[in-house]
């Protein structure tokens, strides 16, 4: 019988039209660079590359063949359609794929963390590699540029180089760092929940708008440096991803202000190696905010996961008693239960420290499963734990209790080796009768309850 191959054809379905996408980018891309290009010279803003190597690393799987073809096919349909003959062609678009694979090769070989700039030392590997891959395309130069526009061979490198360089340094972050739709929406309702957003957030992006204005208004060689205080606020209090695209923007922004005379600098950039060296610096220029906001993600990570070892129980990985009672402070509970595992020091004495470990863990897992969204459970310590009930009345606190109690005893922890071992659990239930009492009073009752509750032969809920 044929193996059937049905569960291919929707992905091979996909990569074809994703294989388009990436060809009919290219083209508009391309035929956008060619359009900037003066009489006779390169394209004085090429995307193209950048953005290929960008949409091949952020694709959920690697490039196929049809990818790379469409690419191929993408160079050579925008530059005949600009009427460029076929030798220039694939001159030009053989040198563009040299940087592309080299770039795209280098950065596929990082991690996630380092290639989405979230570690500290991603920016000097990202300008590494941004180095190489402009370097390759200068290999290409000194060869096709002499051919094709004059000039030297290290001219020819010089070119592709830098032009390269910016490019990839000033356009790749974005890629890079663009979340995709799922986090973003995600994002969006933590800050909707959080209502932290404030219209102060916006006064380092204003403080930006206000530098490049003032750069306009006074000239000069520094005023290039100008908008770096307020990127450097932006990195501090943006998203990497915004920042990458505050930077784009500055480079940009600043590039096309001198080359318009919006702004003056005092210098004539007229000579091909001025411009080149004010390409190459003022994109350097950006890195320093881009190396701020890639700490400062590597920073924020550290940061919450520390926040969260210090707050959760390594072991069940619910709350622990300092995560629990800083809960406690802003959950308003009007319920809380207190549940101890019965003779747990038994378990451990007969089936061992690791045994008692596994039914803890399973616990925590029986009693989360019986919670509603925003009830909050935490181990106090040893084999206790408690429950804040938000906006519960005492009987639907009951019930829950007696759910969690029901379920643990009827779900036995299967132990290495297949030993099935049955547990019970004793609760007890602190209710709040006036909206002041205090939730020290409440976890007193519960575990006034609790001692009843063992008093009574254990595995049963009683309430305050
Ligand atoms: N495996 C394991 N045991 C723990 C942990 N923390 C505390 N214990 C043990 O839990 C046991 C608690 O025993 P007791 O307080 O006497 O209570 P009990 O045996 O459950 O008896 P009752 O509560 O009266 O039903 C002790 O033996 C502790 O060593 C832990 O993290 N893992």
């Amino acid at each position: 019988m044929q193996p059937s191959h049905d569960h291919l054809r929707p992905v091979a379905g996909l990569d074809l039209k994703d294989a388009l996408l990436v060809g009919a980018l290219v083209t508009v891309c391309s035929i956008f660079g060619i359009y900037t290009a003066p009489p006779g010279v390169l394209a004085a803003f090429w995307p193209t590359n950048a953005v290929l190597v960008g949409l091949l690393l952020r694709r959920a799987h690697p490039p196929t063949a049809a990818h790379w073809l469409a690419a191929v096919a993408g160079y050579i349909v925008a530059d005949i359609h600009m009427g460029h003959g076929w030798p220039k062609t694939l001159m030009l678009t053989t040198t563009n794929l040299m940087g592309v694979s080299v770039c795209y090769g280098l950065l596929k070989r990082m991690s996630d963390d380092m290639r989405g700039l979230r570690h500290p030392r991603s920016m000097l590997r990202f300008v590494l590699v941004a180095l190489c891959g402009a370097a390759a395309a200068g290999i290409g130069g000194t060869v096709i540029h002499p051919a094709l526009f004059g000039g030297t061979r290290a001219y020819g490198f010089l070119f592709w180089f830098s032009t390269e360089l910016v490019n990839y340094i000033a356009i790749l972050p974005v890629l890079l760092t663009m979340p995709d739709l799922a986090r973003r929406l995600a994002g969006r309702t933590r800050r909707s929940d959080a209502a932290g957003w404030r219209i102060g957030h916006l006064a380092p992006l204003a403080a930006f708008a206000g530098s490049l204005w003032l750069e306009t208004q006074l000239g000069g060689p520094g005023v290039i440096s100008f908008p770096i205080p307020a990127m450097l606020w932006c990195a501090l209090t943006y998203s990497l991803f915004a920042t990458a695209g505050i930077t784009l923007l500055f480079s940009m922004w600043t590039l096309l202000a001198i080359a318009s005379g919006m702004l003056a600098i005092g210098a004539a950039v007229d000579t091909p190696q001025a411009i080149m060296s004010l390409r190459v610096g003022v994109t350097l220029t950006a890195l320093a905010p881009l190396a701020v906001a890639s700490v400062m993600v590597a920073r924020n990570e550290l940061l919450a996961r520390l926040q969260h070892a210090a707050s959760h129980d390594p072991l069940t990985q619910v709350l622990n008693r300092g995560g629990f009672m800083a809960r406690a402070d802003s959950v308003r509970a009007t319920v809380v239960l207190m549940m101890d595992i019965d003779y747990f020091k038994k378990v451990n004495d007969t089936h061992g420290h690791a045994a008692g470990d596994e039914v803890l863990i399973h616990f925590a897992r029986v009693a989360a499963g019986c919670l509603r969204a925003g009830d909050v459970l935490g181990r106090l310590g040893g084999e206790e734990f408690a429950v804040l009930l938000p906006d519960c009345a005492p009987e639907d606190a009951r019930a829950i209790a007696q759910r969690i109690c029901d379920a643990f005893a009827a779900q036995p922890v299967v132990l290495e080796g297949g030993v099935r071992l049955h547990a019970t659990v004793s609760i007890g239930l602190g209710c709040r009768d006036a909206p002041d009492t205090p939730i020290g009073t409440l976890l007193s009752q519960a575990d006034a309850a609790l001692y009843s509750a063992k008093h009574a032969g254990r595995n049963r809920v009683v309430l305050a």
